[in-house]
């Protein structure tokens, strides 16, 4: 079901393609990111399997975290929008027939497509699943697998293992004792485990999930699962690390603990909704320290949390690698991440390679635009489940790398980048993106540097950031045009 993605501006509809706009010099600001993806589909998943209601803080508006709540509202999900900015969420029956059949829409949300029909397989009843053409060429197979192993008949009306699926969830014995068994090899995607575990609580005897394959990709983001699960009461346990082990008893519950927990002052607690605060995306972070990085300027992300299992906690060290100074200043459980790019003895900027940096999951397109520009080389090592990802973004990456006179070496599961020194400073270029959010920013960053980069579709960033263009802007050049003055 393709949507019309244009970006839409403060004042208008944006130009396709976009012009990125070059950095007149150093960039210098403080960008406040909006709630992290993964965090927001997995509170919005938990909140809607949980019998009482939960108040989410921070969490993302986007197209994926959209479809998520759309998906879990058409599972019979409620939400209410608080006059503070917060969302309530009140739970959908567990157990109980669906009313009629329905249709979800996953759009391009890995997490939608791999989280919901667990949700789906706890309400007897037909479910119709899709999303947009290119969500059918990502990999579905673990997900039909498990849920079948779960009894659900699953239809699969395209490709084997792809989208549309059809599942007819049947009537489920509650008063089953043991857990159900799955055995899935999820090396395609840690999202089939994650969807395994976000709802594997509420089957009657709980789960018991093993990881056929040889490794777990993006192991952070199963960590992230657990960790959520544990805040809501829900103990995982890991007897090996292909194993998983969830017990039903703390299900249906409202949530009562949790670090990110808390009660409004003077509460008895008896019907007051739990309470979730959401990260910032340190992943989309990620872009706007690079703006510092390449430009040898200082950029500061507030909120930046002191403990967290979002992967974007590997800046400090990615940012370093190439030769940026991280300083994070701690406040509370929160602070500020800062980051100063590096310059040469005559303040401009430079950039030194990164070397080997393995297994940057999702954070590989904004480490790659950072690649471009260093003058040593880099090598993205352990990507090769990126194919999978909104595009085959190793093969993306390579072809738009070329379009911007850079050859870049693609291997089965890595990238290797020359470096300026050898392969000459990226050139101008219109770049594809492939409705892949992180192909544009990908673009606009190379565009600090290269001026008259163009980026076709940017408006796919409101897959998880909408207002991208205009934050970027405002970063990247701030002074209206008769009050510019060089910054260096
Ligand atoms: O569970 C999640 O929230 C995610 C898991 C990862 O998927 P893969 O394991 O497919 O890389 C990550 O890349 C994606 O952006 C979000
Ligand atoms: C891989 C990504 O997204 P998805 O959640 O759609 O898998 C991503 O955001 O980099």
């Amino acid at each position: 079901m393709p949507e019309n993605h244009s970006a839409v501006a403060v004042g208008g509809t944006l130009p396709d393609p976009w012009p990125a706009p070059t950095a007149p010099g150093r960039v210098v600001g403080s960008v406040r990111v909006p709630g992290s993806k993964s965090l927001t589909n997995r509170h919005l998943v938990l909140a809607a399997l949980t019998d009482g209601p939960t108040v989410l803080r921070g969490a993302l508006r986007s197209r994926d975290a959209d479809l998520m709540r759309a998906a879990l509202e058409t599972l019979g999900a409620r939400f209410a929008e608080l006059t503070d900015g917060a969302l309530r969420v009140h739970g959908l029956p567990v157990g109980a027939p669906l009313p009629h059949e329905v249709h979800i829409d996953c759009g391009l949300a890995g997490t939608v497509m791999r989280f919901v029909p667990f949700v789906a397989a706890l309400r007897p009843g037909v479910v119709h699943i899709d999303g947009d053409p290119e969500a059918r060429a990502r990999p579905m197979g673990a997900t039909v697998s498990a849920l079948r192993q779960l009894g659900v008949q699953v239809a699969e009306l395209g490709e084997p293992g792809r989208l549309p699926l059809t599942l007819v969830v049947p009537h489920r014995d509650a008063s089953a004792t043991g857990p159900a068994e799955v055995a899935i090899d999820a090396s395609a995607s840690s999202q089939f485990l994650s969807g395994a575990l976000l709802s594997g609580w509420r089957l009657p005897g709980g789960l018991t999930l093993r990881h056929t394959g040889a490794r777990v990709p993006s192991p952070e983001h199963v960590a992230m699962t657990v960790r959520l699960l544990a805040e809501h009461g829900i103990t995982t346990t890991q007897p090996d690390g292909q194993t998983w082990r969830l017990c039903c008893t703390a299900a249906a519950r409202p949530v009562e603990s949790g670090s990110t927990t808390a009660r409004p002052p003077g509460s008895d607690g008896a019907e007051q909704p739990g309470e979730r605060v959401i990260e910032p995306d340190l992943s989309n972070a990620g872009v706007f320290l690079a703006a510092a990085a390449v430009t040898g300027g200082r950029v500061s992300v507030p909120n930046w949390p002191s403990a967290t299992t979002q992967i974007g906690a590997r800046w400090p060290a990615i940012l370093e690698a190439f030769g940026a100074r991280v300083e994070h200043t701690v406040t509370d459980a929160t602070g500020v991440l800062t980051v100063h790019g590096p310059v040469d003895a005559a303040g401009r900027p430079r950039l030194r390679g990164a070397g080997e940096l393995a297994d940057t999951a999702e954070l590989a397109p904004t480490v790659a635009a950072l690649a471009l520009l260093a003058e040593g080389p880099t090598s993205l090592t352990g990507i090769g489940h990126l194919r999978g990802h909104e595009t085959d973004r190793l093969a993306a990456l390579a072809a738009e790398a070329a379009r911007f006179g850079v050859s870049v070496r693609e291997g089965a599961d890595r990238l290797d980048f020359p470096g300026t020194r050898v392969s000459g400073a990226p050139r101008p270029a219109t770049a594809q993106t492939y409705r892949d959010h992180r192909m544009a920013t990908f673009a606009a960053i190379l565009g600090l540097a290269v001026p008259g980069t163009h980026v076709v579709d940017v408006g796919t960033t409101a897959k998880t950031m909408p207002d991208f263009p205009a934050r970027w802007t405002r970063l990247v050049d701030p002074t209206p045009p008769t009050t510019k003055e060089p910054r260096r």
